[in-house]
């Protein structure tokens, strides 16, 4: 079937993808506050979407709206939405919003459009318009590819922030043909081959767009669930479960001949703390532990909560006399550490017992009964000391 390139082709077109953008701008929004998922990244796309509808159907009305709101304020609203798109993209893979470049560009081109005579020859607005939308486009998409590439594997990264290039390079096609062909009809009502295939180019974007969207909220939910799974809520540190896997893939690279060692680490008179300034005051002071003991260790070790008071630290590639310097280290940072509870200042100690894995161990539980032997005579001997067992 050939599809004659006729305006009335262009107006339905850009109906049609109006009418996309504007569910998908519902979409996004029943996502961000009935199903409250991903809530900032999802009313942004509500967003994205719906100043892209209000741009293309806007922009349909031209020669019969007001001038400046078919021409200045469509283009705008057009840069406006990638901008937002811009903003919100980082969100999805980091958590910031990069609100700042996407201002940078919008408030000039916003600027120089409402400076142009938008009669006659427009295409120094057409110009305008594609570079800003390409560039914004662009940003977002290395942006996403960045911070993706950090997190998952190149051919993962590529897949996920592609469609974003290709929406790019579709935009920058837009641009370079009203540099290259200047002759011709840049306007997406015009009735040109390239135009057609430009909306409906357009259409596919609209629906790759949403999709990858899609793809990076529910991505990011699953990030999120895995880290839950995995992390202790109070402190944030690796929880039992997360830390007894890190320990056996440990002793598992001990029969290659790579050592570990363990250090058990548990508040001293926690009870106490508890009892005389309160349930908050002893997770504040568990947290205020953490926050000491963390800079203690490497990026290779793994800190975990195992309950209540009581934290192991994985050593890997570290023998009995590493694992000692590490624990006394951690042990006089902690007493020479300061909290303060309402005002109320709290020694903090803790009591350390360190192990080292041995060949003769059958399984990680064997180590960490030593680390916990080796802690509780820490405690035997007064608290606030590092302690292993005798050979
Ligand atoms: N605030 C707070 N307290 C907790 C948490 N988990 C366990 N506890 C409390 O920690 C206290 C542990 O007390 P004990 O096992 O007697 O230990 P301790 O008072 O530190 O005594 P020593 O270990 O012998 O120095 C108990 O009162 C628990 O209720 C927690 O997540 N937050």
């Amino acid at each position: 079937m050939i599809i004659a390139s006729t305006p009335t082709h262009a107006v339905t077109l850009l109906t049609a993808i109006v009418l996309v953008f504007a569910v998908a701008s519902l979409f996004w929004w029943v996502m961000a506050q009935g199903a409250r998922l991903a809530p900032r990244a999802s009313m942004g796309l509500a967003l994205v979407n719906a100043l892209l509808a209000a741009s293309l159907a806007l922009h349909s009305l031209r020669g019969e709206a007001p001038h400046w709101m078919s021409y200045w304020a469509s283009d705008v609203l057009s840069i406006a939405a990638l901008g937002v798109l811009r903003a919100v993209m980082p969100t999805l893979v980091r958590g910031r919003l990069a609100w700042r470049s996407a201002l940078a560009l919008l408030l000039p081109a916003a600027a120089l459009l409402g400076a142009l005579p938008y009669s006659g020859d427009m295409r120094t607005e057409t110009r305008v318009v594609f570079a800003s939308l390409s560039t914004l486009s662009l940003m977002s998409a290395l942006d996403t590819w960045r911070a993706l590439r950090q997190r998952v594997s190149l051919a993962m990264s590529l897949l996920l922030s592609g469609p974003l290039f290709v929406i790019s390079v579709l935009l920058l096609g837009r641009l370079i043909e009203s540099l290259v062909l200047p002759g011709n009809n840049t306007d997406i009502l015009g009735s040109g081959d390239f135009n057609i295939a430009w909306l409906w180019s357009m259409l596919a974007m609209n629906l790759v767009l949403n999709t990858t969207m899609a793809f990076l909220i529910l991505a990011k939910l699953i990030r999120r669930i895995q880290r839950l799974t995995r992390h202790d809520p109070l402190t944030d540190v690796l929880n039992r479960r997360a830390l007894s896997e890190a320990i056996d893939t440990e002793h598992a690279r001990l029969q290659r001949g790579k050592p570990y060692a363990l250090v058990m680490i548990d508040m001293d008179r926690f009870k106490q703390l508890n009892d005389s300034l309160g349930h908050a005051a002893g997770d504040a002071a568990l947290q205020r532990l953490v926050e000491v003991l963390k800079p203690c260790v490497r990026e290779v070790d793994a800190l975990g909560r195992l309950g209540g008071e009581e934290f192991c630290v994985l050593l890997p590639l570290t023998d009995i006399a590493g694992a000692a310097l590490v624990a006394e280290r951690m042990r006089l940072n902690l007493e020479e550490s300061e909290f303060l509870w309402q005002g109320q200042s709290w020694p903090l100690t803790a009591s350390f017992g360190i192990a080292e894995a041995e060949p003769g161990d059958i399984s990680a539980d064997a180590v960490l009964s030593r680390a916990d032997r080796a802690m509780y005579r820490a405690k035997a001997q007064g608290r606030n000391v590092v302690q292993a067992l005798d050979a």
